[in-house]
């Protein structure tokens, strides 16, 4: 007997603003060979040896200034996002995280104790990225083999171009809009190393990260998160009818040396103040989540860098963390998921 759940799966956060405790976190999530994606010698040396003995710090100082009383946003903001889930749909509904603490394998264990040995996992993220998206997919499938033998899994694509994505991100955008005196709506997703995007490439010849790759078809674009991305602002753009020069997409977070993908979004925000732009919006569609990259680099960071350069009226997008048109979408995509499935047994 076939029994269904679903694990919607974060990135995660430190258990707590400790140093102690951010150094653990960061130590985990970059080790990763799909983060920092450089033989293991290297990563250890730059990780351990570099980023290790300063970064901590000065994010734990950041993780401070965003804390809530109930923890990390970002894990508060996916629990109450699964209990509304949870309750909209038929079947069981876990959340995880792919670093720190709620694992993959404890969101797997709590699935199993429930009876359920059919998964939907939902990495959530709207882009691919062989930093998000991958990474869970591929500890996953290694946790499934190694302790969960009996279970199968079914997994949600990206849905960076998926009409109820692109409706309900495109809603929750319009809400502020009709507030505010919008001049500019500036697109900031997570940045990835340039490098990122040609391993993805499935074609190992199209993207060239130049002007035109991401937007002639091709194959590559199934994991091109460059492509993606841009696809997502192209989609909302064209659903709330903005005009060519009243919106672009740049990349934020950047880390170390090597070329990321750009515009960079603080010297996007600089350039625009500089300009004479005085009101500027902008939405962050890599997150559905609000995490330290939205609520500190862009809500405060951001907003300093504008006023610095003359900027006035600085306005940020929620994520659609546990909107309610958002977990209608979800449970739809689930509750088809489910039935689809349970068409397809039966006949
Ligand atoms: C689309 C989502 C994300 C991608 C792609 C991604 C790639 C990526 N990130 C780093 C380094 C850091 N990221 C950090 C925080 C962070 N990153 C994401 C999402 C993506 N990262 C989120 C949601 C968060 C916030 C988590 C939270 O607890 O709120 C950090 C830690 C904070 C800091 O010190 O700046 C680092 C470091 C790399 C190298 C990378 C490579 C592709
Ligand atoms: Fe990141
Ligand atoms: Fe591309």
């Amino acid at each position: 007997m076939r029994n269904k759940g679903v694990l919607m799966v974060n990135l995660g956060s430190p258990d707590s603003t400790d140093p102690k405790d951010v150094k653990k976190y960061l130590g985990e999530f970059l080790m990763d060979e799909r983060v920092i994606d450089v033989p293991k010698w290297a990563r250890t040396l730059l990780v351990k040896g570099i980023i290790l003995n300063t970064r901590p710090k000065q994010s734990a100082k950041a993780y401070k200034k965003i804390w809530w009383e109930e923890g990390s946003p970002l894990i508060v903001l996916s629990e109450r996002l699964r209990e509304k889930v949870d309750e909209m749909t038929g079947v069981p509904v876990e959340v995880a995280m792919r670093y720190g603490s709620g694992t993959i394998k404890e969101g797997l264990q709590k699935l199993h104790d429930q009876g359920v040995n059919e998964v939907f996992l939902i990495p959530l993220y709207p882009q691919f990225a062989m930093a998000t998206t991958e990474t869970i997919l591929v500890l996953a499938e290694e946790l499934r083999r190694e302790h969960f033998p009996d279970m199968s899994f079914t997994t949600m694509p990206p849905f960076y171009n998926h009409p109820d994505y692109i409706r309900v991100l495109a809603e929750s955008i319009k809400e502020k809009l009709y507030h505010v005196d919008y001049e500019h709506l500036l697109f900031s997703y997570h940045g990835v190393p340039e490098r990122h995007i040609r391993k993805s490439d499935i074609t190992k010849s199209h993207c060239k990260i130049d002007g035109s790759c991401c937007k002639s078809p091709s194959p590559a674009h199934q994991y091109c998160y460059r492509h993606q991305c841009f696809e997502t602002t192209r989609l909302v753009a064209q659903y709330l009818e903005l005009k060519e020069d009243t919106y672009s997409t740049s990349f934020q977070s950047r880390l170390g040396f090597d070329p990321w993908l750009q515009p960079y979004t603080d010297r996007t925000i600089e350039k625009m103040g500089k300009k004479g732009i005085k009101n500027m919006t902008i939405v962050t569609p890599a997150f559905v989540s609000d995490c330290l990259e939205t609520l500190e680099e862009i809500a405060m960071e951001g907003e300093e860098i504008f006023h610095e350069v003359g900027g006035k009226e600085f306005t940020t997008i929620p994520c659609l963390n546990d909107r309610q048109d958002w977990v209608k979408v979800l449970s739809r995509w689930i509750d088809e998921w489910a039935i689809v499935d349970t068409k397809t047994a039966i006949a």
